[in-house]
């Protein structure tokens, strides 16, 4: 997989050359490239923003460094009047405005070819911006939650851990992708290891039994119990009378 990130803040994606995501990218299952916007600016302040047509507080990211920024990763632009190419990249904008990021994404978005994500800061970006591409490409506007972040560098952060952990050869384990919280639609059960005994607290003695039907039906019974508990939204019963998609 590619994936292209347009941003002020490049140093914000030091992170992504450690751990799992930057062996992936040492190895060459992950093509990540991080690009500063303001190295497509042509003023000697780089500038990347100005105030808002209409007035209010804030300011607005400017079109042109976002146009010759995308142009520069994405394929040749194709005419408008062709349509939104679909076999292209497709092109993530965090955006509070956005679809619910969710594992059922995360899922989607691991089987493209080439993602490029599209940092917003201040108040965001001129919406000509997301015009302009979404005729001639697949765009997205996609949020992480339900709460205010400063700019898109942190969505697209944990979008792309969540994605990337989903690319064959990425985790080591594929085993320990299948049995997470969200992944069957309910919470991960309890986790165990070494001492049997801490502080007086004890390992559950299924877990110690060596019986693997009872400690599957145990962690079952208790991915259903921690759902029912702290996100009852999730549970099948709960989404019966929801059958519509809620994708954008
Ligand atoms: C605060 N400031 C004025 C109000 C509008 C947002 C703006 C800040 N801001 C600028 C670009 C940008 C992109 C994403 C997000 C964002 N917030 N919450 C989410 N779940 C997000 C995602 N994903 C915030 C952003």
């Amino acid at each position: 997989m590619r994936i292209d990130i347009i941003t002020i803040f490049p140093a914000f994606f030091d992170a992504l050359d450690i751990s799992l995501l930057g062996k992936a990218r040492q190895t060459g299952l992950i093509d990540l490239q991080v690009h500063d916007l303001r190295d497509h600016t042509h003023d000697r302040h780089r500038t990347v923003d100005d105030t808002p047509y209409g007035g209010g507080a804030g300011m607005v990211m400017k079109p042109e460094p976002w146009g010759d920024a995308l142009d520069a990763v994405l394929p040749q632009a194709t005419d408008a009047a062709a349509g939104p190419a679909v076999d292209g990249p497709l092109v993530i904008f965090p955006s509070p405005a956005g679809v619910r990021f969710d594992q059922a994404m995360a899922r989607e978005l691991a089987a493209e070819e080439h993602l490029v994500f599209g940092c917003g800061r201040y108040e965001g970006i001129d919406q000509r911006v997301v015009d302009h591409y979404a005729a001639r490409t697949r765009v997205r506007l996609v949020s992480l939650g339900d709460y205010v972040l400063n700019g898109g560098e942190v969505a697209v952060m944990a979008m792309i851990e969540a994605v990337g952990r989903l690319i064959p050869g990425v985790v080591g384990n594929p085993e320990s992708l299948v049995e997470e919280s969200h992944e069957n639609g309910l919470l991960e059960y309890p986790s165990y290891t070494k001492p049997a005994s801490w502080r007086d607290l004890e390992v559950p003695p299924v877990l110690l039994s060596g019986n693997h039907g009872a400690i599957a039906a145990w962690r079952h019974d208790q991915q259903l119990e921690r759902t029912r508990r702290v996100r009852p939204d999730l549970l099948p019963e709960a989404n019966a009378e929801n059958t519509h998609s809620t994708r954008g």
